[in-house]
């Protein structure tokens, strides 16, 4: 098994001396199902952001952060060859981060910038295969049939859809998904759950879903990550993740994150793609 994803003792101050991350060590497998949990504000965002090398970390620090085996960042440094890195990574946020006036299959084809010459993005010449690709990947998130439509005019699971499309496209090895289903309704937040999970167990991509519902944390990711004021505070199987757990890691805050079962986690879980499971390691 290799490794997608190693962070090293990972601190961000922000210009207003917030402590975001404090002393953050991971490593995900290659292959693995991730959720990061916490209540609004424990960091999730912040630390994806700095996976994907859109955040820097404090400068002269030993921090580094690595995905498969390349190098994001480094002592606060974003490293030179970040765009290769970045084609590895697919970024899938709360927004949907969509160009709202152009067709859907437009913006699915804007997964494949960073192996089109720049002039052909630039004039939006993308040619038969490519559209064929980005139409394969609009039917496997089952909206191939909005393929002309504008953005805009898609619901809000639709649109998160497009985005996931996005990343297949791109062929990302790596899907950071940044509170994928935090503005959608039930059903939609299932079929994007239960998307990424397919992606996951098809592809054999790395996922890492940030979620503030744990009951979805359990259903879909064999392991959690939870996150209390910027510290890794639980790192381990979600099966062990019991209520009293959680309200012995978060105390009043636990309420946040224990919302009661919801229509997400009646069906059954998804499959890993390697069926790994790291051992139950706590940080205090
Ligand atoms: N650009 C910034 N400048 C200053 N503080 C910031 C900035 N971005 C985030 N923060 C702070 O860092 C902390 C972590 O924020 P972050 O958005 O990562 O949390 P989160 O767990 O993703 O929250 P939510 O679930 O509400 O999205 C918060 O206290 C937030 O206010």
């Amino acid at each position: 098994m290799s490794t997608a994803l190693r962070i090293q003792k990972l601190n961000k101050h922000f210009a207003n001396g917030k402590h975001a991350l404090r002393d953050i060590n991971l490593t995900v497998q290659r292959g693995e199902m991730v959720a990061l949990i916490g209540a609004s504000g424990s960091g999730k965002s912040t630390l994806l952001r700095h996976v994907a090398g859109l955040v820097v970390a404090d400068s002269a620090s030993d921090s580094l952060i690595e995905v498969d085996g390349r190098c994001v960042q480094q002592g606060g440094r974003i490293h030179r060859d970040i765009r290769q890195v970045r084609s590895q990574v697919g970024f899938v946020f709360q927004q949907f981060n969509l160009v709202d006036r152009l067709p859907v299959l437009m913006n699915v084809l804007v997964g494949l910038l960073h192996r089109t010459p720049r002039w052909r993005g630039w004039l939006r010449m993308f040619k038969p295969h490519e559209r064929a690709l980005a139409l394969e990947a609009l039917a496997r998130v089952g909206i191939a049939d909005c393929h002309a439509q504008r953005a805009s005019t898609l619901s809000g699971g639709q649109q998160q859809r497009a985005a996931i499309a996005r990343t297949l496209v791109q062929g990302a090895k790596v899907v950071l998904a940044d509170e994928p289903i935090a503005s959608l309704d039930p059903e939609s937040s299932r079929k994007v759950m239960d998307i990424l999970a397919r992606i996951n167990r098809e592809d054999g991509s790395t996922v890492i879903v940030s979620l503030h519902q744990v009951d979805v944390a359990i259903k879909y990711c064999p392991r959690v990550v939870a996150l209390h004021q910027g510290r890794v505070v639980y790192d381990g199987p979600s099966a062990a993740l019991t209520p009293d757990l959680l309200r012995a890691l978060y105390g009043v805050q636990a309420d946040e994150i224990l919302v009661g079962a919801s229509p997400l986690a009646a069906a059954p879980a998804a499959q890993p793609a390697n069926g790994w499971m790291p051992p139950l390691a706590q940080v205090a």
